[in-house]
């Protein structure tokens, strides 16, 4: 898409014109991101992802920003951004990352937001801040319910509907208050009115890839469902999706987690960094929604809303989950997480077919 004809759609989508609150993104100069920034100096560098760098920066008014900055100019980058703007320009909500704008100059491309002072989810669980334990049980409990939140209002109240299709630790970022939003929509994609689902280049990362998107690209919201289990799992556990056994082979968080639940294993199941101080009932419902969102066979999978139910602990769907199939039976029935090998080899990894998995 040329960023001229993207422009005038993020105009045509902005707040007024569709009878929603109005948005307050706009746009910035390129200068100004300079300013703020430092000049991107590397002392501002927040991280990198697959489609640039993060800084911090300050505007003149005090407010801190995070400037995502395209690595380099191509048309599939220029896709990317235009979705990223696209989507954040048109949704507003508690739980996703809010948009302050962007920038369009030349060859530089740059999307504003609101900077998280507590960072992504992902520096907590297993990266910079980790050591540090902020991360206590009410604290899980408010992320899970957060993000779940962020992620029903793109499925089931944007217009049209959105699937993120990344859904996943590092891109859970947290406020000050550490309330989970949710960022990153340079995969998402819209469903149009009456589809079950799009078929489509699989995007996102290894690990919280749902089996039918990966292998026949069939993007759903029930792919950001699977993908959103397996980030439950990683933040009851601390585990990371897929563990390094040895130089070539991992284990998934499901193949771990299953026969842990259905023993009631909660001890072991709950992460070591929480030094035993949790709500065992509330572990225990994090790990097995984490575990039905995370089925193999989509139409097995809750829909998000549902999850939100679990999560809040409605008494009947929670009595349904202590008798679900998956956790009653220790035969090989219909658990849609043993049929997978236990281990996956790295030469096995679907990297070279898929395009733009990430690692
Ligand atoms: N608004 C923000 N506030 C604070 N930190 C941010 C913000 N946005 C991104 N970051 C940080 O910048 C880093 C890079 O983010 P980015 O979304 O580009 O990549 P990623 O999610 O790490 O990787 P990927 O490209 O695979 O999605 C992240 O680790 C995140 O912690």
């Amino acid at each position: 898409m040329d960023f001229r004809s993207m422009f005038c759609c993020v105009k045509s989508l902005d707040g007024k014109k569709q009878g929603k609150k109005e948005s307050t993104w706009r746009i910035f100069s390129l200068k100004e991101l300079q300013l703020s920034t430092n000049n991107f100096n590397y002392d501002n560098k927040l991280g990198e992802g697959g489609f640039g760098s993060v800084y911090w920066g300050q505007l003149w008014d005090g407010s801190q920003i995070a400037v995502k900055r395209l690595k380099s100019w191509s048309n599939k980058a220029e896709m990317e951004f235009s979705v990223e703007v696209e989507t954040l320009a048109r949704v507003r909500h508690k739980n996703l990352l809010t948009l302050r704008g962007y920038c369009a100059e030349g060859q530089e491309r740059l999307i504003v937001y609101d900077y998280m002072t507590n960072l992504s989810l992902l520096s907590h669980l297993h990266g910079q801040h980790s050591a540090e334990c902020h991360l206590d049980w009410t604290r899980r409990m408010n992320i899970a319910i957060g993000a779940a939140e962020g992620i029903a209002y793109l499925h089931h109240h944007a217009t049209p509907h959105i699937i993120h299709r990344d859904i996943k630790a590092s891109n859970v970022l947290l406020d000050g208050d550490f309330k989970a939003q949710v960022a990153d929509f340079g995969f998402a994609k819209f469903i149009p009115e009456g589809a079950t689902h799009v078929t489509t280049r699989v995007k996102g990362t290894l690990g919280y890839l749902a089996p039918e998107y990966a292998m026949l690209g069939k993007a759903s919201e029930s792919c950001d469902v699977y993908s959103f289990g397996i980030l439950l799992l990683e933040l009851a556990s601390g585990k990371k999706p897929l563990e390094k056994i040895s130089s070539t082979l991992r284990r998934s968080i499901t193949d771990w987690a299953l026969p842990l639940a259905r023993e009631r294993k909660f001890d072991e199941l709950a992460d070591q960094k929480l030094n035993g101080k949790y709500v065992e009932e509330e572990l225990k419902r994090v790990v097995f929604v984490g575990l039905i969102c995370s089925h193999n066979q989509p139409e097995k999978r809750p829909t998000i809303l549902e999850v939100l139910e679990m999560l809040k602990g409605d008494k009947e769907k929670c009595a349904a989950l202590e008798n679900h199939e998956m956790f009653v039976s220790t035969t090989v029935v219909d658990s849609g997480v043993e049929d997978s090998s236990e281990f996956i080899s790295d030469e096995k990894e679907p990297k070279q077919e898929i395009e733009n998995v990430k690692m």
